[in-house]
């Protein structure tokens, strides 16, 4: 059986800080020499990257460049040839377990006869320990969560009633209803209409000022040149690791996405020559 935390709800709770790394404390994510093969190819190969509490990273490349892979490296869901990560300058279990994730919306299995808090609840599952009911701490976090994307009024729902944007919605909460430190998000914004990427959009830039780490896998490169702190261009390896400011040359974006310098989407991003 996993451990119950015996934390209190007001221990789980961050502390709203400025921004940035402080010198004595570790990254909130450490990835060193990530290699991982799968199916007999080679997937990620030396893939480095720190992330700190206050960023908001997108991790940015073509289809099949790895970047689940990554977060699913990350979470510890598949074994790394080489390297190592650390959450929070561990590399224990006990560190990952801490992680908020947000899969892709068609990983979850959308059929379950549960309630929107209920789904919000198994998010907290580790916390409350398997088959013990959850205590108020937990009612009171589920609550909470579900409050900051905007989805109380649906709390006793069936999940499989939802439409596509509240089911994001309902997995963000999941993930924010273990107050993590780290929040890794797979393809937050696929088929979402415009008014829910802006609430999740200005609620990940939130949860990173209120000194959370906040990576991101995304398709959407206008807007993560205009609303992530950080980017990371990956194809198999790390490309490019640096504020959108800093990204202003095509030649990464080109490596990063195999593609030639008269490609019409360089302009669009405002990097062509
Ligand atoms: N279980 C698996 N077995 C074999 N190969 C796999 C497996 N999972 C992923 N791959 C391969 O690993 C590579 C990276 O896949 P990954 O899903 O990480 O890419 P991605 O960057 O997230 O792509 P996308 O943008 O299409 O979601 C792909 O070539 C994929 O076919």
């Amino acid at each position: 059986m996993t451990a119950v935390d015996l934390r209190s709800s007001e221990s789980e709770r961050p502390t709203t800080v400025s921004a940035g790394r402080r010198a004595t404390e570790p990254s909130a994510l450490q990835v060193s020499g990530l290699g991982v093969r799968l199916g007999g190819r080679e997937v990620l190969d030396d893939v480095n990257f720190t992330l700190d509490r206050g960023e908001f990273m997108g991790l940015i490349g073509p289809n099949g460049a790895g970047k689940t892979t990554t977060i699913r490296a990350v979470l510890g869901l598949i074994r790394s040839r080489t390297g190592e990560i650390r959450v929070d300058g561990s590399t224990g279990h006990a560190a990952r377990s801490r992680i908020g994730y947000v899969p892709q919306r068609h990983e979850f299995a959308w059929d379950l006869p549960i309630t929107v808090e209920e789904t919000v609840m198994t998010g907290r599952i580790r916390r409350i320990g398997w088959f013990r009911r959850p205590k108020a701490v937990d009612f009171e976090a589920a609550a909470e969560a579900l409050d900051r994307v905007h989805m109380s009024h649906l709390a006793e729902r069936p999940v499989g009633e939802l439409s596509g944007g509240q089911r994001q919605r309902v997995l963000v909460a999941r993930a924010l209803a273990l107050y993590p430190a780290l929040l890794l998000l797979d393809e937050p914004f696929t088929g979402l209409d415009m008014p829910t990427q802006e609430l999740l959009l200005e609620l990940f830039q939130q949860l990173s000022q209120e000194d959370k780490a906040v990576l991101m896998t995304t398709h959407d490169l206008v807007g993560a040149i205009h609303e992530c702190s950080r980017l990371c261009l990956i194809n198999r390896t790390i490309i490019a690791d640096a504020p959108p400011s800093a990204l202003r040359e095509p030649e990464a974006w080109m490596r990063t996405f195999e593609i030639r310098a008269s490609n019409p989407v360089l302009r669009t991003l405002g990097v062509a020559g």
